[in-house]
């Protein structure tokens, strides 16, 4: 399937052998009604809205009437109907959206935060591999950029370095096609702590739900900062590490 993915113009210092994206790649093997939740079609979003409305206010007197006269479906039952999909939109929402908002940047805006950098310091962890840089000053919490890949389902691999939860069924693998997010380094070995964070937003404008990473908390992050988050202690015990949050040199 990495065939026929569109490709965009990688930026400076990006693998060749990896397929450059500037927006996710959804597996075909994904249920159509679950991509529906992160990435609704207008129809869906327009669907929802009526719904939403017609939860809220009831049924009018006309639909009520046109319930009755077609006789099948009461207005009761098809109220109960849309409370239920909106009860169930809502409790997704709840469950895997951090934040929403609807002045997010756009991929375009997002790349100019970042830069990815070849690591030589040798007392790096990283050392000869890759790392990503802040390109300009950014502001606490602000959203740096989305992390693409192809959005796969139930097959989500804990020892792939390249994959991210979306989700409870989908993953984002961005081992073969993905973007600058991919060279997000651990902090473990590196600083005393993250400085950005995964978090899944809901951008109001597209409806759609992404995986940003985003400054974390308060802190402001210089430009030529690295950019470091935490992969999680079960990263590295999965691959036979005991991390302590500053030891790297337990190899079992
Ligand atoms: C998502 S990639 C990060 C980008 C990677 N440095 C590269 O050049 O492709 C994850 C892999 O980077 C390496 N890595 C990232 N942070 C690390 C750290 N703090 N200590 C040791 N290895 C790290 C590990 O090999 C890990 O499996």
């Amino acid at each position: 399937m990495y065939r026929d993915v569109k490709t965009a113009t990688p930026c400076s210092g990006w693998t060749p052998e990896v397929k450059y994206i500037d927006k996710l790649v959804w597996s075909p093997a994904v249920p159509k009604e679950l991509k529906q939740f992160f990435e609704p079609n207008q129809q869906a979003i327009e669907q929802a809205k009526k719904q939403q409305n017609s939860v809220r206010s009831g049924p009018d007197d006309k639909t009520k009437k046109a319930n009755t006269d077609i006789g099948s479906v009461t207005a009761e039952e098809e109220e109960e109907e849309w409370k239920d999909i909106a009860g169930r939109t809502l409790n997704f929402l709840n469950e895997h959206v951090n934040l929403r908002g609807s002045d997010f940047p756009s991929i375009k805006e997002q790349r100019r935060n970042i830069k990815i950098k070849k690591i030589t310091d040798k007392s790096h962890p990283c050392c000869g591999a890759y790392g990503l840089v802040a390109a300009q000053n950014l502001a606490p919490r602000q959203l740096i950029l989305d992390y693409l890949g192809v959005v796969e389902y139930k097959s989500y691999s804990s020892s792939s370095d390249y994959v991210l939860r979306y989700g409870i069924d989908l993953s984002i693998d961005a081992e073969k096609c993905g973007n600058e997010a991919r060279f997000f380094n651990d902090f473990r070995g590196v600083a005393t702590g993250p400085n950005v964070c995964f978090l899944n937003y809901l951008d109001e404008r597209t409806e759609k739900i992404r995986v940003g990473v985003f400054v974390l908390g308060n802190k402001k992050i210089k430009k030529g900062e690295e950019l470091l988050v935490t992969y999680g202690k079960s990263f590295w015990s999965n691959r036979g590490m005991e991390m302590s949050e500053q030891n790297h040199s337990k190899h079992k």
